[in-house]
């Protein structure tokens, strides 16, 4: 197990004149066994950094250290790390075996039977005993996916490193090895950094989550310190399925003025941002309330375009009356609540749950009010890369 730290560490490639800033002075600290996941768009630098951390990619500033050692100038066998990714990487030719047994034979000296007790125990542990003379291309996606973690434990390193390793799993597979990665994870205590674009993912997974976008630190935080305290309008945006709902504005004289009704800021809202100035109104699909009429200032009418029942709740894509717009906006409801296209309905937006931007800058200026605590991160540190907490 070990401590990661990443130290002001920029990535560039390609010369001077048509370079791409992969990633943008990244600073972050990783506790001893705790699980990390990168997340961010595609392009956003999510990959280059961990690859940064296992040796395959030269960082062109800063420095890296793994446990008490700067690990700057060492390739990744010197590093003890274990690294799975998307596409499994096993070797076809070898049984299931073989490609378990293969990386301690090259860098162990183990002997070959106390080899063979743990790649068995590891099988066992991982399900895959009874495939051990097969090769990969017998093997369902699953099970080879199986394979690969169970390849990377065998070899019990002082940290895992996981680069999209479900994405080439259906929908089914990927909840259940979601759910033991997890396990895993939390058995073996090995300091876990975990690539993925899938926010989903991101917020069922890892103590922390590390937030990119173009390259540059978005946000560090729990997954419920990132969904309920987001530091910016794209944490806000990105952390949440579906997405939270954006209302672009001007504030005069305490009225929020968006495309087709006007929003009274309350006065917490007041002393959070003022009076007057461009904002972003953000409210969560769940926080919005429909309503057979308006109930009070703060609603407005709304043409229902599309209902997507999805079991126990639908999603109601939404458009402001009378407006030219076609942007919709997304509200939950409970799933056995008729709404059809025809009907009247008026959007409600409860002051207690809006999130306020800065219309240009896109950063958090109020946050909703919270029942209770969130709690600190993990690593009792929760950084917001360039943005107020805002108040509460
Ligand atoms: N070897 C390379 N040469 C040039 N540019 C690269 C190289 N590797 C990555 N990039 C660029 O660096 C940026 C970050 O890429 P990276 O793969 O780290 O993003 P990512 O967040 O992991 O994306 P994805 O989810 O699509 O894998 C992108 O603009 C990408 O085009």
């Amino acid at each position: 197990m070990a401590r990661i730290t990443i130290d002001d560490v920029t990535k560039r490639f390609g010369g001077d004149n048509n370079s791409v800033v992969a990633v943008d002075d990244v600073s972050l600290e990783i506790d001893d066994g705790e699980f990390v996941v990168f997340v961010g768009p595609s392009g956003s630098g999510k990959s280059t950094l961990m690859r940064m951390v296992a040796g395959l990619e030269t960082q062109t500033e800063g420095d890296i250290t793994i446990g008490d050692t700067v690990v700057n100038q060492f390739g990744p066998r010197a590093r003890d790390i274990a690294m799975v990714f998307q596409n499994y990487a096993l070797y076809p030719n070898m049984t299931v075996q073989e490609n378990m047994s293969f990386g301690l034979k090259m860098s162990t000296n183990m002997s070959a039977s106390e080899i063979e007790r743990n790649v068995t125990s590891t099988a066992e542990m991982m399900g895959i005993a009874n495939l051990l003379d097969n090769k990969p291309g017998e093997l369902s996606g699953g099970q080879q996916q199986r394979v690969a973690l169970g390849r990377a434990i065998v070899r019990d390193p002082n940290v895992f490193l996981m680069d999209e390793p479900l994405s080439n799993l259906d929908a089914k597979l990927r909840t259940e090895m979601r759910t033991e990665i997890n396990r895993l994870q939390n058995d073996l205590g090995v300091t876990t950094l975990y690539v993925t674009h899938d926010q989903t993912e991101a917020m069922t997974m890892g103590d922390r989550l590390v937030v990119l976008n173009y390259g540059e630190l978005q946000q560090v935080g729990t997954p419920l310190e990132c969904f309920y305290r987001p530091a910016n309008r794209f944490v806000a945006g990105f952390i949440g399925s579906p997405s939270m709902n954006f209302f672009a504005g001007t504030a005069r004289g305490g009225t929020l003025q968006c495309d087709g009704f006007g929003y009274d800021l309350s006065e917490r809202m007041q002393e959070s941002v003022g009076s007057y100035g461009d904002l972003e109104l953000g409210i969560r699909p769940e926080d919005v309330a429909l309503h057979d009429e308006a109930v009070d200032r703060n609603s407005f009418e709304v043409v229902i375009d599309v209902v997507e029942p999805m079991g126990s709740i639908s999603y109601v894509y939404c458009r402001v009356a009378d407006q030219e717009s076609e942007d919709t906006f997304v509200v939950e409801v409970g799933g056995q609540r008729p709404i059809s296209e025809e009907q009247t309905l008026y959007a409600h937006i409860p002051p207690e749950d809006v999130h306020l931007f800065d219309g240009a800058t896109g950063e958090t200026l109020h946050q909703r009010k919270l029942d209770s605590d969130i709690g600190t991160s993990a690593a009792g540190q929760s950084q917001n890369a360039g943005a107020s907490s805002g108040t509460l």
